[in-house]
């Protein structure tokens, strides 16, 4: 099972490098790793468990984070309606999203940066992605509030991009007009 020993953190070369594209037909390997995740991230949200073996509860968590340097990420989260994500993806992209834009009203955090930092993290409000899943299926999600910034937040690691890199240094609370916050 993964734990916390298996998650780089800041400094690690696999944040900051481009993750590459998974050939498909996904192997058992990477099925088994995207199987891995789920359970990493559902341990981690499982209060006995996240105890028992000292994790950090985390909705996403991407490959690199893992140093892994391709492009698989997990997500595992209810949205306030009460609907379940909950998928193991393989070269996740977003191809379209919208103008406006929103964030976290309590900032974000990332189980690779064992600090909290503060601050606004702009995001694009509502994307749609394109991904397969671990079972081959081509999945097309129109997202928005919270699941469309876990999303955001998971292929920035496909990328190298860590969610402070959004944050405006000098102005950490500035957001643009009408940006939505998400409580
Ligand atoms: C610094 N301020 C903050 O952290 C922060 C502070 C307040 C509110 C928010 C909303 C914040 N932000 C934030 N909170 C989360 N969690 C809330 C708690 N939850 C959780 C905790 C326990 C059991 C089950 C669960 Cl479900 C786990 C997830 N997760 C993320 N992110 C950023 S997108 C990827 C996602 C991630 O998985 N990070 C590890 N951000
Ligand atoms: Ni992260």
């Amino acid at each position: 099972m993964i734990t916390m020993k298996d998650i780089v953190r800041e400094g690690h070369p696999s944040l900051r490098r481009q993750a590459k594209e998974v050939p498909l037909p996904i192997g058992e390997e990477e099925k088994k790793l995207l199987n891995d995740m789920l359970e990493f991230l559902k341990n981690s949200q499982d209060e006995e468990m996240a105890q028992k073996y000292q994790l950090r509860a985390g909705v996403g968590l991407a490959a690199p984070q893992l140093g892994i340097e391709k492009r698989l990420i997990a997500v595992h989260f209810e949205d306030t309606s009460g609907k379940l994500y909950s998928y193991g993806l393989v070269n996740p992209k977003i191809v379209s999203h919208s103008v406006e834009k929103s964030y976290l009203a309590g900032g974000e955090g990332c189980l690779s940066v064992d600090r909290p930092v503060e601050g606004f993290v702009v995001r694009h409000a509502r994307i749609t992605v394109k991904a397969t899943d671990m079972d081959g299926k081509e999945l097309k999600l129109r997202l928005k509030g919270y699941p469309a910034i876990v999303f955001q937040h998971e292929i920035d690691h496909l990328n190298g991009i860590m969610f402070y890199d959004h944050i405006d240094e000098k102005h950490p609370y500035k957001v643009p007009e009408g940006a939505i916050p998400i409580e």
